[in-house]
């Protein structure tokens, strides 16, 4: 049985079998895009045979170095944004649960880990300050381009706290930075310090990252097992290796929702019904929007946490502009269960639950919202992971990986570049008066007057 249980027989009133087929043809083209290199962006296909083909030495030092942050930090700071932010933290939260920074340290697996320059908030980052306090902390700084601006600013003010706390030499050993192998400022501040770093391969983009240092040290320093990460990976790249629809889900599913998205569902919901896994549809969010938003087309990947939004977007999604679909990310077995008590006066009139589990009733709010949502004209797709282990992350992550691949060549872009996101930084900087941007400065002032 396949291992993740990939459900789409809630689209059939909308996908004829005949339109499926159809779609062989251009995913077996897709394929060999993907496979031979002959696509747009196939410099960044490293995330194709990544999870069993990577560094070994360098994974020993991730495990090593999360290892001294534990032993010499209560907490971690990890610097980044985009992709060298979504994967580490969704890992977090879906591994470790809601209160994992919450716990006592004897209740946790590993450091507290809390995320900087994500934003240009001045609020958050004094809040940030004051959570790590006086206590003793290290940094992970991350940056592919090395050149990011928010983080770039995170990092100055946290390098400075670090410098002040324990003074520069112990401080550079405090601090661990992800970037290119050459090139970004980042890069250049590693040689003259001496951090200890690691590699964000070339061929592999921010949004695929997640397998890459950029996720595996902040994964780590959580106490998690990235062995098991990366296995659970490297088995799903073995089991979507198949151009043939029938076998492979993931390609399926990329078919799919090309079907519907020439169909005129234009927006794509990702669901839970877990809240540890609000953070994962962050980092789908990203993957989906920067590799398929282009050339004027392209899917809008959206998000919904349920039963939660069934209270507030539930109204929408059932009978507002049919242009939706979704896609359930579901856990078979989740961690824990609740059992439902039975109380004598039964005034809350709950008695008719009592003694069944919370997973249970969870499970029945996603069945009568699939069929309700169904008959309102959304189709809906559900990938099912049998419980929230670091494996079936691992596989999970590069089930929508090598998804978003296929589905980009399908609708014909390149679904590794990102050039739209460079506009408002032009702008941004041209505004705040970097040097170099004086020329756009003054056609900006002048289009203000
Ligand atoms: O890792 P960095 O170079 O700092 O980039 C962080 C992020 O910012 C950019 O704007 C890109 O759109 C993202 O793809 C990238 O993940």
């Amino acid at each position: 049985m396949a291992y993740i249980n990939f459900d789409d027989t809630k689209v059939t009133k909308f996908v004829h079998d005949n339109e499926l087929a159809e779609m062989q043809a251009l995913v077996t083209a897709a394929d060999q895009e993907l496979r031979n290199g002959t696509g747009a962006g196939a410099d960044f296909r490293g995330w194709l045979t990544l999870p069993a083909d990577y560094d070994r030495e360098e994974f020993a030092r991730i495990q090593a170095a999360a290892n001294k942050i534990n032993q010499d930090s209560e907490v971690l700071v990890v610097i980044g944004i985009g992709g060298s932010y979504l994967g580490a933290k969704m890992a977090m939260d879906f591994l470790n649960g809601s209160f994992y920074n919450s716990k006592s340290a004897a209740d946790r697996r590993g450091v507290q880990v809390v995320f900087a320059g994500n934003s240009l908030s001045a609020t958050y980052l004094q809040e940030l300050q004051d959570f790590v306090g006086d206590r003793d902390f290290s940094v992970n700084i991350i940056s592919k381009s090395g050149t990011t601006t928010e983080p770039s600013i995170a990092f100055r003010i946290f390098k400075e706290k670090l410098i002040q706390k324990y003074g520069k030499e112990e401080a550079n050993h405090r601090i661990y930075a992800t970037t290119d192998a050459k090139n970004g400022a980042l890069r250049q501040e590693v040689a003259s310090n001496g951090y200890e770093s690691f590699i964000i391969p070339d061929d592999v983009g921010g949004r695929f990252s997640v397998l890459t240092p950029v996720g595996l040290l902040p994964i780590a320093a959580t106490g998690a097992d990235i062995t098991e990460l990366m296995r659970g990976a490297s088995e799903a790249a073995t089991a979507y290796q198949n151009a043939d629809l029938q076998q492979n889900a993931a390609y399926r599913y990329a078919a799919l929702r090309n079907i519907l998205y020439r169909k005129g569902y234009v927006t794509e919901l990702v669901e839970n019904y877990e809240p540890n896994l609000r953070m994962f549809a962050e980092w789908w969010k990203q993957l989906m929007g920067e590799s398929e938003g282009k050339d004027q087309k392209g899917i809008y990947p959206s998000s919904a946490n349920f039963t939660t939004d069934l209270h507030s977007l539930g109204q929408y999604i059932q009978e507002g502009l049919r242009n939706l679909f979704e896609t359930v990310v579901k856990v078979k077995t989740p961690p824990y269960n609740v059992e439902i008590p039975m109380e004598a006066d039964n005034l809350d009139g709950l008695n008719y639950l009592k003694g069944q589990s919370l997973n249970e009733v969870n499970d029945k709010a996603y069945e009568g919202v699939v069929l309700a949502h169904n008959d309102g004209g959304v189709p809906v797709l559900t990938v099912e992971i049998p419980d929230e282990s670091e494996y079936s992350l691992g596989y999970l992550i590069y089930f929508f990986e090598v998804a978003v691949g296929i589905s980009g060549y399908l609708n014909g872009i390149n679904p590794f570049n990102q050039p739209g996101v460079e506009a408002y930084k032009q702008n941004m900087f041209a505004l705040l008066g970097k040097p170099g941007y004086e020329e756009l400065a003054a056609k900006l002032n002048q289009a203000d007057d």
